[in-house]
């Protein structure tokens, strides 16, 4: 499997993935500010392995810190929340903060900054691994409740899946969830094809997802974001199913831009859609979409094209990198506990208590 990130010995590792699918660089660090940059570029990206590298952030930043036991608690919090400034709406990043805070309120009184240094980095090892544990829960529950929906097609043919963004390897540390769950169903000969939503503008889905599934030898094909709605009306979509970046306590799920128009697509032509998903992307805080902070990105990344200049610079663009999906659109979300269907009030509650 690909090492999307790794830390070994006080140093960060990413595979930097603004050069896939063309160039495989993986970049070393041990400075937090270089750590945050790489996520504020999408360097690393998606939800479950920004919640990880934010850890790893972390730990970064207090490994370089050289002052005083009474000058840590300053230094510590400005360091919080630089990491947290470098993208809002995944919510794992601010669930990988928390964690790391709450390492540091339960220790800081009674330890030696080594100690608390060490128990940082175990901290943030534990984040990992837990994401790359979840991936293969949430592909489990994934498949079960697709062989329930799906149990009629699957009596005569194989299943042709619909998916957006990148939510493999790259995106989450274990085999991802929602390319997890295509993963494991592709495994028990349930899947005929995956069709890959381009993603516009940063092409997360025609660039990564691609790269993942011919690595795996998985059959795909990559459409531009507006077909989807198309092939579902000729048939050649069964199922959806996409990541998240945050999802609210109704259900309600923020994702990569384009999703939201796959979602109301598939619910007009009667096609299961699905969010697959770690628990540590629910923000059982927030009631409903509309509070989700969105991420307005650079308009230059819709002015040009990796570099290309495709529309003149004064050209006005509005540049949100995700959308909200409402959960009354959703088939169910899937998660490491279990797949959520029907009442999500009741549903999501219960697996964040
Ligand atoms: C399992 S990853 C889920 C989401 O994070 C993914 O679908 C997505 O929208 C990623 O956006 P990105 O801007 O590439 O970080």
């Amino acid at each position: 499997m690909i090492d999307a990130i790794s830390f070994k010995n006080g140093t960060f590792r990413y595979l930097d993935q603004r050069y896939l699918p063309l160039q495989e660089l993986h970049v070393e660090t041990r400075d937090h500010r270089e750590a945050i940059e790489a996520i504020k570029t999408l360097a690393v990206r998606g939800a479950p392995l920004i919640g990880a590298s934010a850890g790893y952030t972390v730990v970064l930043g207090v490994n370089s810190f050289k002052g005083s036991k009474e000058e840590f608690p300053a230094y510590f919090g400005q360091l919080i929340k630089d990491v947290e400034a470098s993208r809002p709406t995944a919510v794992n990043l601010f669930f990988a903060t928390k964690k790391m805070k709450a390492v540091y309120d339960a220790n800081f009184e009674g330890d030696s900054l080594e100690t608390l240094k060490t128990k940082m980095t175990d901290e943030a090892h534990k984040i990992y691994n837990d994401e790359v544990d979840n991936c293969d829960r949430i592909a489990r529950h994934g498949v079960e409740q697709i062989k329930r929906d799906c149990a009629d097609i699957l009596k005569t043919r194989k299943l042709n899946v619909l998916t957006h963004c990148n939510t493999g390897t790259l995106a989450c540390c274990g085999i991802g969830t929602a390319l997890g769950v295509i993963r494991l169903a592709w495994q028990e000969g349930l899947i005929e094809r995956v069709i890959t939503a381009e993603s516009r503008p940063l092409l997360q889905g025609l660039r990564l997802t691609a790269w993942e599934l011919e690595h795996d030898g998985i059959p795909f094909i990559s459409i531009s974001d507006s077909s989807s709605a198309f092939l579902m009306q000729r048939g050649m979509i069964d199922f959806g199913v996409v990541g998240a970046d945050r999802i609210t306590a109704n259900g309600d799920t923020a994702n990569k831009i384009g999703t939201y128009a796959h979602a109301v697509s598939a619910n007009h032509h009667g096609i299961p859609f699905y969010i697959a998903a770690p628990v540590s992307t629910i923000d059982i805080t927030l009631k409903e979409g509309a509070q989700i902070p969105i991420e307005e990105r650079n308009a230059d990344e819709l002015r040009t094209i990796f570099g290309t200049q495709v529309a003149t610079p004064t050209t006005p663009v509005l540049n949100y990198a995700f959308d909200v999906t409402p959960g009354t659109l959703l088939r169910g979300i899937i998660t490491e506990k279990k797949a959520v269907v029907g009442n999500y009030e009741t549903g999501l509650r219960e697996i964040c208590s």
